[in-house]
């Protein structure tokens, strides 16, 4: 106990030896307000806001905020569609992917996130560009 007070404070001690990226964020909570922002972003954006017609921002914030928590440690389960279901008959380019990751970035800077957490939080979504972007000619 001692030697856990001394490496990393009593919350390293009684969860995992490190926290995981979600807990150092501030979790759920942190998640919430980043992607309440980024999708705003996203639906005010001329290039983006059309392929979101009809589809109710809350419902994508929630299923972005459980994606992105149990993609970093965090104690969810997503529940929403597959990321090849929900992006295959769209046509999203390569260009509309980084569209959105920038606005997900910019929204973690201005809830003020680090530099460091920002890039770990991309890189854990990063994976999904291959079912989000549709590549002509690949099944
Ligand atoms: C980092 C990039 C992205 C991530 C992590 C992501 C993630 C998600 C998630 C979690 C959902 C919810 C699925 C559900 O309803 O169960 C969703 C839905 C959707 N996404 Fe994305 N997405 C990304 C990029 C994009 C891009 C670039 C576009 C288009 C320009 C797009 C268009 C849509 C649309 C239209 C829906 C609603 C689908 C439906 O209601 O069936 N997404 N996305």
């Amino acid at each position: 106990m001692i030697l856990c007070l001394l490496a990393g404070g009593l919350m390293a001690c009684q969860n995992s030896p490190q926290p995981s990226l979600y807990e150092e964020i501030g979790g759920t909570q942190t998640l919430d307000k980043v992607f309440g922002l980024a999708v705003n972003r996203i639906y005010n954006d001329p290039r983006l806001g059309p392929h979101f017609e009809g589809v109710p921002r809350n419902h994508l914030r929630k299923m972005l905020t459980e994606q992105t928590c149990a993609l970093i440690g965090g104690p969810c389960t997503y529940t929403g569609k597959s990321m090849q279901e929900s992006h295959q008959e769209r046509n999203v380019t390569t260009a509309e992917f980084y569209a959105v990751v920038e606005h997900v970035q910019q929204a973690m800077r201005l809830i003020g996130l680090s530099y460091q957490q920002e890039n770990r939080v991309l890189a854990a979504l990063a994976p999904l560009k291959r079912d989000i972007v549709y590549q002509a000619g690949q099944e």
